[in-house]
């Protein structure tokens, strides 16, 4: 940690850890719901407590962005954060409002679109803590230097606010609800969410393979290139049968494949880096999160997404348990896991701990990536047999959700391993490793 305004960071990894314990703590909740119906059902019932769980992963995501922000900024721009101070009051702004969310949900207080449940004040409030960040953060690096990194961080986070204002609007034709819903969740998640996590690896890999900045580089503009070119016109495989004009069968199958590209780019960028870049960094922990992420993302994101997004796939898996398995992979993949790698190489340096307690969380990245990919595989097979027996046999929905019961009882078993993994991963970046146990090493290369 070369600046001393980085110490803000801790705040919002601190804030996102927590909430992600909260998060996969509500999905063991929801999920032993479906497995056992009249659980907690007078008290929280499966809307609420998956509202709880969906909501509070989005939360501790962006939390981790800013937080990812904060710690990298300075470093990058090789100056002081603007104001430590703002981003503090931010910090505590935002966890209240995500507080307010949660306490509202409790009491049934939320408006009905997947993801975007918040009421309009709490919408609104989040509009100014990013406005809050975004100020913060363009000062700092409008004043310091400018770099591939912080050029395409600053356009990635930009745009996560600039698309959450699709949000406020919510029109009453539903085709247009649809589309004003997707412009949000699809433009985020596999827009600019992913020039967020490129950037973020770019990061990473600078510093722990000591690859020239100039290769890096290169890659990253090609990374967010293919994103963008196929992740705009993607959208339209969320047009399929909302009411939209046929044409966006074609459009949105044909380039929602190609979103595939950048997630491959990825995953053959990191391990290029690797395996040209000299260094030995100590802190082996973070580049496998790294690699898992680029890895799980491609697994997740592209080979799941792809599974299911040509329009006759579509037509027959729609809304179905593939999704899920899909949705689960790809958000921890993603942006799970770039959050953890930025987590696992920033803890050590922020609270200089040297050494640290690099072998447990090596166990939590396997034992959660085991959970979650034992998950994935469950509900896909669940999807198929669902697909199968609801939409070609024809069978009714809650009779087809009978026969699925064997799945989601692992899924259940897979999430509880999922927690203790998370558990797991959480204590090894909060509490101090000591020197005498095995595989307990410097975070940083000595100098
Ligand atoms: C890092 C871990 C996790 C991530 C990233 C995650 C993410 C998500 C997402 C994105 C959704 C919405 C899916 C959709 O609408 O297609 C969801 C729903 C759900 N999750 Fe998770 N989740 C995680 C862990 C868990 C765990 C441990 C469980 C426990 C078994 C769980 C159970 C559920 C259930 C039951 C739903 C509702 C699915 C439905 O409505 O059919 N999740 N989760
Ligand atoms: C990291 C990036 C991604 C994340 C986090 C993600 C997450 C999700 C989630 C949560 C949903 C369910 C939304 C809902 O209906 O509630 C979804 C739907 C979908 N995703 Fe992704 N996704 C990503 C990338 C991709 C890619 C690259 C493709 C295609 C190659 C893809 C194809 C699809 C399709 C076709 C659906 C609609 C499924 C349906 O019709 O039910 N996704 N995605
Ligand atoms: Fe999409």
């Amino acid at each position: 940690m070369k600046y001393e305004s980085q110490k803000v960071a801790l705040y919002y990894i601190a804030g996102a850890l927590a909430l992600f314990v909260a998060q996969v703590l509500f999905g063991l909740i929801i999920g032993t719901i479906v497995v056992i119906p009249n659980t907690l059902s007078e008290l929280l019932p499966f809307n609420i407590a998956r509202m709880i769980h969906t909501n509070a992963l989005i939360v501790w995501l962006l939390m981790g962005f800013f937080g990812a922000a904060y710690y990298l900024i300075p470093e990058e721009a090789e100056t002081e954060l603007y104001s430590p101070k703002l981003a503090i009051v931010q910090f505590w702004l935002f966890l209240i409002g995500a507080a307010a969310a949660v306490i509202g949900y409790l009491f049934h207080i939320h408006e009905g679109r997947e993801f975007l449940e918040q009421p309009l004040w709490i919408k609104l409030a989040i509009v100014v803590v990013a406005l809050m960040f975004l100020f913060n953060i363009s000062m700092t690096v409008l004043k310091g230097r400018k770099t591939a990194i912080t050029n395409v961080l600053l356009l990635g986070l930009w745009g996560i606010a600039i698309f959450f204002l699709f949000s406020l609007y919510n029109p009453s034709n539903l085709i247009l609800d649809k589309m004003f819903w997707w412009w949000v969740v699809h433009l985020w998640v596999e827009g600019v969410w992913e020039l967020v996590m490129a950037s973020i690896l770019a990061f990473l890999m600078i510093k722990l393979t000591g690859v020239d900045r100039e290769v890096v580089e290169k890659w990253l503009y090609v990374i967010i290139g293919l994103a963008l070119f196929s992740g705009i016109l993607g959208t339209g495989h969320h047009y399929y049968w909302i009411g939209t004009p046929g044409y966006w069968q074609w459009i949105g199958s044909v380039f929602s494949t190609l979103e595939v590209a950048p997630f491959f780019a990825m995953v053959v960028f990191t391990f290029m880096m690797v395996w040209k870049g000299g260094r030995n960094h100590p802190n082996k922990a973070a580049l496998l999160w790294s690699l898992g992420c680029s890895v799980f993302a491609f697994f997740g994101a592209g080979v799941w997404g792809f599974l299911h997004t040509l329009a006759p796939v579509n037509y027959i898996t729609h809304g179905t348990q593939v999704t899920a398995a899909h949705g689960h992979l790809a958000f921890y993949g993603a942006y799970v896991m770039v959050n953890l790698a930025m987590f696992t190489y920033a803890m050590p340096n922020l609270l200089k701990r040297e050494p640290y307690n690099q072998m447990l969380n090596m166990w939590g990245f396997w034992i959660t990536s085991s959970g979650v990919t034992f998950m994935t595989f469950a509900l896909t097979f669940a999807g198929v047999v669902q697909s199968h027996l609801q939409r070609v046999m024809g069978m009714g929905f809650m009779e087809v959700q009978e026969q699925l019961g064997l799945f989601y009882w692992m899924r259940l078993g897979a999430g509880v391993v999922t927690f203790v993994g998370v558990v797991l991963i959480v204590w090894s970046l909060a509490v101090p490793g000591s020197v005498k146990q095995a595989g307990r090493v410097a975070a940083q290369p000595a100098e």
